[in-house]
This record gives structure tokens, C-alpha cells and sequence, in this order.
């Protein structure tokens, strides 16, 4: 092991109760919205063929002239109330607003720069609405903030000259400034989520990032920071130079789901995912596979089942508004959730072999399981391969709890679970409790081989 002055301060899952209630969320939103959301993925007719959010950074459009889009930040449209309401509808547990992005436009009135919503015809705070909107639905709020700052004169993708460090030490205090002033203004806020660390300029600053980490959660206690905020004084980010990770939950996960359990290193996690194929901010073209709420409540159910949360992200429009495509999304996620969000919420990895059928999901602090269905086997039986002298005690579907289902032991400690209707049409739980069996070996005894 290396002695390490700027590696990860902890080894292991945080213990304290803010990160369990973080672990047991299991469904959240992420809001990408600001002076991207404006174009739209378009400019002059002309479509941008990367991310919307990063269209500042197309040789299509002068910089100064997407800058100046500060002064057609007006949405008309903009009820925060509506926006948690959605989230709320579609039952997310938290959410992650970008405060800041890459352009360096500020949703929250800062005074350590001009490139702000108090400088555009909106003039007015746009993160207090929300955060007292989404603190009103019971909804925890995390902020999202870029370190990259394309606006700010100080910033620098590396330091080579004299010149980019003065310039970068004044950046490196604006960054604190802001971050103070953030959890200062927001004391609700749950935690800090960070982006556009990865550039040398930054991963030089692993004594200044981690000083900075512990002020940070001094001023905030329970503060949750992520593994994408700092690197040790290696350069390692996410995890350090010893391999453990950096801040209290891997943020790796971004448009990708781990695909078994070791994948996460007995880690916390969560995973963000777009709509479409990679757009973050608000895209006029709804184009290239756009995912179905089948599909995305699969990838829900994939991650509860490996012990992450499963973060959806919604590009609000220039004016305010949420664009229909995902209200319906919401509408359709949130149904699915009324009948079945006890197989996600406060749930975690239940320890079983995979089966074809789904996946399993077990209640924190219980030993009930939850079987979410996305496979209906021709055979109407649902196999399952519990511990050893673990038994079935009984079965039923979430939705209709009264109706026992047929459980049939194949050898000691696999079962087949029989449905009686095979044509669901869509994803449903069953929820399965276990017995200790008495003491019993296996009905018929291994095969001597
Ligand atoms: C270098 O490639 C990148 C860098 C940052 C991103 C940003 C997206 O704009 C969005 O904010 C996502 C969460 N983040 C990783 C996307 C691609």
C-alpha cells in the first residue's frame, strides 16, 4: 500500500444514516437545463451532431455569440412546482440539477461572476424555486457542478506557463467561492456532483481539491461528494493510487450499467442515463433510439439489483417547459412505480445467481425478495436458486398479495415458482419470502461423481 497524503480518506460504504437513505433511493432524475437548452441542438438549421450542452464547443457558432445568450435566457415557461411534480409523479427519490455547466452560466445569482441569471432578462433565481419545490415534494436535492468553466478567463485545460498558473490560482479561488457560496445559499442540499474534472489543469490540484473536500464537509456535514470531484497526488481519479475509491460513491457510471456484482467493489453507486442515445441538454431532435419506458424501468430494476440508484435525466426546454416525450415517460415510469416501488425503494443486491427471467432485489434489513419479471419463461416457471438451508415460505405477486403462487423444490436449494398467467404484457414482482429450512440436507443427495 502507498502512503498516500491526497488518496481517499475511507475505505468501505459510509455508515452514517444520510448515506443510507442515499443507498435506498433507488430512483432519481437528473435536470440538465440552462443557455444550451436555448439552440437546442441547433443553429442557423443547422444540426450540431454532439451532445446539446456542448454545442459552445462546435466550430458552427462563434464563441462570443453563444455567450450571448445570456440575454435570451427568458423561460416564460419555467414553474418549478411543475417540474417536482413530474419528478414526483414518476417517483423519484432525489435529483441532481445542474447549477453550472461547462459554459460557466450560473442558475444561481452568484457575485463572483457577471455570467449569471441576475444578468439575463429572467434576472431571477432559478435553483431556490427548485430546491424549495423539490424539498416541498419530499424529493432530496444534489447539485450538479462543473469544475470546467469555459467562461471564466482563468480557466485553463493545463498549466504550462507562469501565466496559467496565476490565471488557475485565481480560478482555483472562484471555484471555492462558488461551491461555499452554493451550500451557504442551499443548506437543504443532500450533496455536490461534480463534472469536468479531467483535465490536467485540475488533476494538478489534488492537495487544493482534497483541503477543499474537507472544507466543504465541514461546512456541511453528511455532505455526499462523489469519486469524480478529485484526484490523489498521482493524478488517479475515482479511485486512488491504492484502488480505493475517491469520495463516497462511484460516479463512473454514466450511460453504463455495471453487469454483475463485482463490477461495483462493494461500492456505492449510481448510474445517469440519458433519454436519447447521449443528450444531456434539451435537443429540438428527438433522434437516434430513444429509450421506452420498458427499458428503462429494466435498467432501474438492473441497478437496485447490484446495489446502485438509477438516475434519469431530463433536458427541460429554452423557454421552461418539460417537453411532452418525457412528461410521458414520467407518467409511464411513475404508474409502474405506484404498484411496484417496493421492490426498488430501500431495497438492495439479494446475493442470488441471476436467473434469465429478471432480477432480484432484496428489502433492506429483511430477508423479503423481490423477483422483478421481464422474461416470462414459455414455462410459466420462474426458477430460482436460494442459499442453502434456505426454503421457500411463500410466494405471491405484489399486486395481488391473496394469491399464493405454486412453488415446486427441484433439489435442495432450487425452486420453481409457477405463475398462473403468462401473458403479463408488462414487467411485475413477485415477492418471495424465505424460510430457514429445519436443519433438512438436500431431498436427494448430491450425485456421486
Ligand atoms: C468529454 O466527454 C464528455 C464530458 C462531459 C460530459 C458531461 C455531459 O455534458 C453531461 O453533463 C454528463 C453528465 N457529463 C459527463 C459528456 C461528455
Amino acid at each position: 500500500k502507498l502512503q498516500l497524503k491526497h488518496g481517499s480518506h475511507r475505505v468501505g460504504k459510509r455508515t452514517d444514516a444520510v448515506m443510507a437513505k442515499w443507498r435506498g433511493y433507488g430512483l432519481g432524475q437528473f435536470i440538465h437545463w440552462g443557455l444550451y437548452a436555448i439552440p437546442g441542438g441547433e443553429w442557423n438549421g443547422k444540426q450540431y451532431n454532439g451532445a446539446a450542452e456542448w454545442i459552445r464547443s462546435w466550430n458552427g457558432i462563434p464563441k462570443s455569440t453563444y455567450d450571448s445568450l445570456i440575454y435570451k435566457f427568458n423561460p416564460v415557461n419555467f414553474n418549478a412546482e411543475e417540474w417536482a411534480a413530474t419528478a414526483k409523479q414518476m417517483g423519484a427519490k432525489y435529483v441532481t440539477i445542474t447549477t453550472k455547466h461547462h459554459d460557466g452560466f450560473c442558475l444561481w445569482p452568484s457575485k463572483y461572476t457577471n455570467y449569471t441569471v441576475a444578468n439575463s432578462p429572467w434576472k431571477k433565481d432559478i435553483m431556490k424555486p427548485l430546491i424549495d419545490a423539490y424539498d416541498k415534494q419530499g424529493i432530496d436535492v444534489i447539485l450538479y457542478f462543473s469544475v470546467m468553466d469555459w467562461n471564466h478567463p482563468g480557466w485553463r485545460y493545463d498549466i504550462k506557463t507562469k501565466e496559467d498558473s496565476i490565471a488557475f490560482e485565481g480560478f482555483k479561488q472562484f471555484t471555492r467561492n462558488q461551491l461555499l457560496e452554493l451550500l451557504t445559499l442551499y443548506p437543504t442540499a443532500k450533496g455536490l456532483w461534480f463534472d469536468g474534472t479531467w483535465d490536467k489543469s485540475w488533476v494538478k490540484q489534488a492537495a487544493f481539491a482534497d483541503e477543499l473536500e474537507t472544507e466543504m464537509r465541514k461546512l456541511r456535514p453528511g455532505l455526499i461528494i462523489g469519486s469524480r470531484f478529485r484526484a490523489d497526488e498521482n493524478g488517479k481519479r475515482h479511485f486512488d493510487s491504492n484502488g480505493v475509491l475517491m469520495g463516497d460513491y462511484e460516479q463512473g457510471w454514466e450511460r453504463k450499467i455495471p453487469n454483475k456484482i463485482e463490477d461495483v467493489h462493494g461500492n456505492d453507486w449510481d448510474c445517469v442515463m440519458t433519454v436519447p442515445e447521449n443528450q444531456w441538454g434539451y435537443n429540438k431532435a428527438w433522434k437516434g433510439h430513444i429509450k421506452t419506458t420498458n427499458e428503462l424501468l429494466e435498467m432501474t430494476a438492473k441497478c437496485v439489483s447490484l446495489g446502485g440508484n438509477f438516475v434519469l435525466n431530463f433536458g427541460p426546454q429554452g423557454d421552461g417547459a418539460i417537453r411532452k416525450e418525457e412528461k410521458q415517460l414520467a407518467a409511464q415510469i411513475g404508474d409502474w412505480m405506484k404498484t411496484n416501488n417496493e421492490a426498488i425503494y430501500n431495497c438492495e443486491y439479494a446475493g442470488l445467481e441471476k436467473q434469465d427471467w429478471g432480477y432480484f432485489t432484496k428489502k433492506t434489513g429483511s430477508d423479503k425478495l423481490y423477483m422483478i419479471v421481464f422474461n416470462v419463461p414459455v414455462s410459466g416457471a420462474l426458477k430460482v436458486k436460494l442459499p442453502a438451508n434456505t426454503s421457500i415460505g411463500k410466494s405471491y405477486l405484489l399486486a395481488q398479495p391473496a394469491q399464493l403462487l405454486n412453488t415446486e423444490e427441484i433439489s435442495g436449494t432450487e425452486y420453481f415458482i409457477h405463475l398462473k398467467n403468462t401473458a403479463a404484457g408488462k414487467p411485475f414482482v413477485v415477492v418471495l419470502e424465505p424460510n430457514a429450512k429445519k436443519g433438512s440436507g438436500n431431498t436427494y443427495d448430491k450425485a456421486k461423481t
